[in-house]
């Protein structure tokens, strides 16, 4: 039951290592995530999860193997360069200035200048632009945002989630990744982050989800990567497991092939 998965491949990654000191966090770790896909990342702690989505993000390379996007290898070696590949992430603290309003955080770093020469020297953003191109985005995702000029504190949970994946498709994602977006939500805002999913997934944004709530992974997912002590150790289609499947696969007590020593 692959709900809006399409047989395009946007992500790759292929034979991924990463060390620190004498950790490895991650140890050969190969998956695929298709355009408009949505992959639960799971795994114990410490099982190499916010390393993964660090290397796929650009904030640490990988020590070896390769990510490719859209089949073509990319170097990820910074933010940017993640961004610029088309890979948006929205990390648990979304990286939001609480003081600023709606349109301040979706243009955060990505102000659009004044298209008057001697404005645009002189610093000047063109505000009317950023709003109507923040409209157009929280649009797109049919959000309830009482106003663009709302600061960010005065947003509830739900919202603040919103606004960031507004921001990360608002770039062109070809893939969000999402670290534990419905953590701090409560019922009802979950369900709203899980339909957001859902959403852009049927736009043909992939998503790559990390989450520690089965119900959340059952709900969303088309398919789930687990990690087991820094290896890859399932890539299953969610239509084929349960609940309890996925816990004993994440805590080790499933029936696989078990990790190489390190
Ligand atoms: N910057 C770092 N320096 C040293 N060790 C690190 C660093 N980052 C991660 N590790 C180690 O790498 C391993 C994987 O950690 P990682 O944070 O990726 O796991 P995780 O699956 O995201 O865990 P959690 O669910 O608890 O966030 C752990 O043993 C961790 O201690």
């Amino acid at each position: 039951m692959v709900r809006n998965a399409l047989s395009q491949t946007i992500l790759e990654v292929r034979n991924i290592s990463k060390r620190f000191g004498g950790v490895r966090a991650l140890r050969d770790v190969s998956f695929t995530i298709s355009k408009g896909e949505v992959v639960g990342l799971l795994g114990d702690n410490g099982a190499g999860k916010s390393t993964l989505v660090r290397c796929i993000s650009g904030i640490h390379p990988p020590d070896e193997g390769q990510v490719l996007i859209a089949n073509k290898e990319v170097n990820l070696d910074t933010p940017m360069a993640a961004r610029n590949a088309g890979v948006e992430t929205v990390f648990q603290d979304l990286a939001m200035v609480p003081e600023f309003n709606v349109v301040e955080n979706l243009y955060l770093n990505r102000e659009i200048r004044s298209a008057n020469p001697l404005l645009r020297w002189m610093g000047w953003l063109d505000t009317r632009a950023m709003a109507r191109r923040c409209q157009k985005s929280l649009n797109r995702l049919n959000s309830r945002i009482p106003s663009l000029y709302e600061k960010i504190e005065n947003l509830s949970g739900g919202q603040r989630q919103a606004v960031a994946i507004a921001r990360a498709v608002s770039w062109g994602a070809e893939l969000v990744i999402m670290d534990e977006p419905t953590a701090a939500l409560g019922v009802e805002q979950s369900a709203q982050v899980n339909d957001l999913i859902k959403l852009i997934s049927s736009q043909g944004v992939a998503v790559l989800l990390i989450s520690h709530n089965m119900q959340h992974v059952i709900e969303t997912c088309d398919r789930a990567v687990v990690l087991y002590q820094g290896q890859c150790s399932a890539d299953v289609a969610i239509e084929d497991v349960d609940k309890n499947r996925l816990v004993s696969m994440i805590t080790g007590a499933a029936d696989l092939p078990l990790p190489e020593s390190a």
